[in-house]
């Protein structure tokens, strides 16, 4: 949804709290001593909340436990003077709330069997994730709203336009939202909120974009909407004034059964295809009969078994022309009027059928399923993004759509590697033949036979203009000249839009599904990807995955590791680019390296080290002598060293640089190590994570895969590593933070042990150039790969370092509790620090000197050209 809409969202929520915001005498306590249910006082402060109190948890929880904290002569232990502490509490908690105050929601009798509660100022949702009910509360919440932090026990979720606009096109009405909300909440849905999802939801889901015959036309059985539309000057221009002329055309669309179509179609590989077969065979599964209570919920909301109810003879629709739909799809978006792309696949007789279906031995996993079922819940295509974690299994969702639609299938991914991997998961969970499955890449220009097929390609081969040979500008055509039934594309949130505009725009696809693991993005470009592929159908949630065994459990540390003296005054002197290796090779992070791959091999453990940074890659693994891969080993070389890695006892850690981040299956990697990285990219730091997340053996009882993040202490660094794992730590996942390795200084061979040694480290990266400090010249992208083209700018990084600031926070903060970035602690002393002339190691001392003359050199040199 475009920046503005979002604006409006605050600007509505701020107006309708407004409305809402009553006065602190109307504060109404909860008697605990009596609650309605009859139990006996609860002896949680949360129970002296007022009635309704807003629940900014992590705020409140801090204040209360402040509030505790001063509280000295109360025993909170045994409770003996629970009432005095009752009544001191009542004073001091009701400071807390301030304009938070929504004591005038009254709770509801059955409240507390009731899991969630709705902020009517910001339409934040709460969910008590550890509710009976959660679980379908979830997959509700899931449908009409945004994550927005799912820990172990509270969950956060947000109403937003564009989540209320999912909602409506995975076929949930206005009624039953609100309905179902009132249902699980704690007090009756605000007016506020119900006013927001009547208002975001009235002229959702009324217009349509239908491609058809290779023409684009925007449908709607509502001629008065088309108007609307026409008389916006974007839309009108965009308008093409074609056969037939007449600007309300009767259009008998793919949809030729006039009855209504029963969303009956069943998708391969799911348990519903199991039953048909069994019925088939006439065998009838004991199963049959009983809806498990998730279905009973969803029927209750009609996500599943919705009906398209269209008469056909009152659909009206209008060209536009091809160049203009994305202009067109965004104004739409802002007039209110999102358009839904929806594909009736089976009703489509232009198109050429793709003979494919999966392979009887495949069966998808229960979230797989549900995620289609978002897709096509009422017999059609939907067009839009499913969010799964990494290594869930998006291929297979992508390669059983294609095999649902069987019309032929554009797959787009970010690198050549992922093209292959695509093709060889097509042939491992399809029967789709060799004739059939086409790649286009770099190397291999291949074009399907027959009138349908599948063709696998990159973003880069199919957005670039430039530069191109006979044989690329012939496949081209063949791209562009045909009407695709199913475009896929893969990782969606790494494609720079405006290649990304390019390709949807020049590739007619009648649907199109993206696939991604993060939908985040540092530069905020993330919602342009609503409009052009369309809403959110479903997002997994990783704690009920790895809960469930489909990925791994993942413990994830952050290890400070302390500079030694030397390297941090330097860090403090350097103002480059250099100070990023100086931290990336403090010994002491060296060390803590090599006890935890030690540590991790004796426990039977296959460890990644990553490294971005080439230079200090080299580094870790020649002194700890590991075998590494970078952008610049050999493909042979990589593929033997992988091997080794998957089958040799001799070879259990490798280094990799972020060539391995993504496109990488190894699940006998059971540990990593991440030791430098991308600044504070949230998406590489999840991406890594997903390496493990596919461990074989992670459903082995009490199975744990581990992740370190080596970070060295008041550097850049501790920056950098708090925004990156915010996007985790929202998912649910905790990171401790380790500040002392226990048996690290007695490890034998400890490497840079003396002080000599450490030195010797310093003056060999002080030597080195300062461009071994790059990230961003480590992939070599091939013609076709996306890789190479992502740089800081990407993660919304300045090209310079920012300035540090002084800040202060809890452990829990630091720990990754809150929303907080760690900072260094004092810049004065720092600077004092980096000012003072302290006696220096006589090496330095003579590189300080060589420096200053060579810079006095330098200038007089460039005075004599001047
Ligand atoms: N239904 C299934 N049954 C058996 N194995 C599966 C199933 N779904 C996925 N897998 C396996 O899980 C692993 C991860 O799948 P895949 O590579 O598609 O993950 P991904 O979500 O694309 O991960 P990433 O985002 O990290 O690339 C693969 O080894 C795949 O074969």
């Amino acid at each position: 949804m475009p920046s503005k809409r979002a604006a409006e969202d605050s600007a509505d929520w701020a107006s309708s709290s407004k409305r809402a915001r009553r006065t602190r005498e109307d504060v109404d306590y909860i008697d605990i001593d009596s609650d309605e249910s009859g139990n006996e006082p609860s002896r949680d402060t949360s129970s002296l909340i007022p009635r309704g109190a807003t629940i900014k948890f992590s705020a409140l929880t801090r204040k209360l436990a402040d509030t505790r904290k001063g509280n000295d002569g109360v025993d909170d232990g045994d409770g003996r003077d629970f009432d005095a502490h009752r009544r001191q509490q009542d004073k001091l908690v009701s400071h807390i709330f301030q304009e938070q105050d929504f004591s005038w929601l009254h709770l509801k009798p059955d409240h507390a069997s009731r899991p969630l509660w709705i902020s009517p100022e910001d339409g934040h949702i709460i969910l008590e994730a550890f509710s009976p009910i959660a679980e379908q509360a979830q997959d509700f919440l899931v449908a009409i709203s945004e994550p927005v932090s799912r820990p172990a026990y509270i969950h956060e979720y947000k109403l937003t336009s564009y989540s209320l606009y999912a909602a409506v096109s995975v076929g949930l009405q206005t009624e039953d939202i609100i309905e179902v909300l009132n249902r699980l909440s704690k007090v009756p849905v605000p007016d506020s909120i119900v006013t927001f999802i009547r208002e975001r939801t009235l002229s959702y889901g009324k217009v349509k974009l239908v491609l058809k015959h290779n023409r684009y036309y925007v449908e709607s059985s509502h001629p008065e909407t088309l108007q609307v539309l026409l008389k916006d000057k974007v839309i009108r221009e965009a308008r093409v004034h074609s056969q037939p002329a007449d600007n309300s055309i009767k259009a008998a669309t793919f949809t030729t059964s006039k009855a209504p179509v029963k969303g009956n179609l069943v998708i391969p590989g799911t348990k519903e295809a199991e039953r048909k077969k069994d019925d088939a065979a006439g065998k009838t599964s004991a199963a049959n009969g009983s809806n498990t209570d998730a279905e009973l919920f969803t029927s209750v909301v009609g996500v599943e078994g919705d009906e398209v109810d269209e008469d056909d003879d009152n659909v009206h629709a209008f060209e536009i022309d091809d160049a203009k739909i994305d202009d067109v799809k965004k104004r739409c978006n802002e007039l209110e009027y999102p358009m839904l792309e929806e594909y009736d696949f089976r009703n489509d007789t232009v198109n050429a059928n793709l003979d494919i279906d999966l392979k009887p031995s495949t069966v998808i996993r229960p979230y797989q399923e549900t995620s289609l079922s978002k897709m096509f819940g009422n017999g059609r295509a939907r067009s839009g993004i499913i969010v799964l974690p990494c290594g869930a299994g998006k291929t297979l969702v992508g390669i059983t759509a294609a095999c649902t639609i069987k019309k032929s299938c554009l797959v787009l991914c970010t690198s050549s590697v992922s093209v292959m991997q695509w093709k060889q998961q097509f042939q491992q969970w399809s029967n789709v033949t060799d004739r059939q499955i086409a790649v286009f890449t770099a190397d291999q220009k291949e074009k399907f036979a027959g009138d349908s097929g599948i063709v696998i390609s990159t973003y880069s081969m199919v957005a670039n203009t430039h530069n191109r040979s006979h044989e690329s500008k012939k496949m081209m055509e063949f791209l562009t000249s045909r009407e695709w039934g199913f475009i896929l594309l893969d990782e969606v949130h790494v494609v720079p839009a405006a290649m990304f505009r390019r390709v949807v725009t020049t590739i007619k696809a009648h649907s199109k599904l993206g696939l991604t693991a993060t939908l985040v993005r540092e530069d905020d470009k993330i919602a342009d990807l609503n409009y052009m592929i369309g809403p959110k159908l479903y997002e997994a949630n990783w704690m009920d995955l790895a809960a469930k065994g489909h990925i791994a459990n993942v413990q994830c540390a952050e290890v400070w590791c302390p500079m030694t003296p030397e390297f941090y005054r330097e860090y403090l002197r350097e103002q480059s680019r250099k100070r990023m290796l100086l931290y990336c090779m403090n010994p002491r992070k060296f060390q803590a390296c090599q006890f935890l791959i030690k540590y991790h091999e004796d426990r039977g453990d296959k460890i990644i080290v990553f490294s971005d940074n080439v230079y200090a890659l080299e580094a870790y693994a020649k002194k700890l002598g590991k075998l590494y891969i970078h952008g610049g080993t050999g493909q042979v070389e990589r593929m033997r060293i992988l091997q080794w890695f998957q089958h040799s006892p001799e070879v259990n850690t490798i280094f990799l640089s972020k060539v391995g981040d993504t496109s990488i299956d190894l699940p006998e990697a059971t540990c990593l190590i991440q030791i430098s990285s991308h600044f504070g990219s949230r998406r590489q730091e999840a991406q890594r994570l997903g390496r493990i997340l596919r461990a074989k053996r992670r459903n082995d009882e009490g199975f744990n895969a581990f992740f370190y993040s080596l970070v060295s202490k008041d550097t850049q660094e501790m920056f950098y590593s708090t925004k990156r794992q915010q996007f985790l730590i929202d998912q649910g996942y905790a990171f401790k933070v380790i500040t002392h390795l226990d048996g690290l200084e007695g490890l034998p061979d400890l490497v840079y042990k003396s002080r000599d040694e450490q030195i010797e480290l310093l003056s060999s990266v002080l030597l080195a150039n300062e461009s071994e400090a790059d990230l961003g010249t480590d992939v070599r992208a091939g013609e076709g790969d996306l890789a190479g083209t992502i740089t800081s700018k990407d993660f919304g990084m300045p090209s310079k370092f920012p300035a540090v600031q002084r800040t202060s926070g809890s452990l829990t903060a630091l720990s990754g509790a809150q929303h907080m970035s760690y900072v260094e602690q004092n810049k004065s002393a720092n600077k004092r620090l980096a000012r003072e002339q302290a006696p220096r190691h006589k090496l330095f001392a003579k590189r300080d000197k060589d420096l200053a003359s060579a810079r006095k050199e330098a200038r007089a040199a460039a005075r004599g050209q001047g």
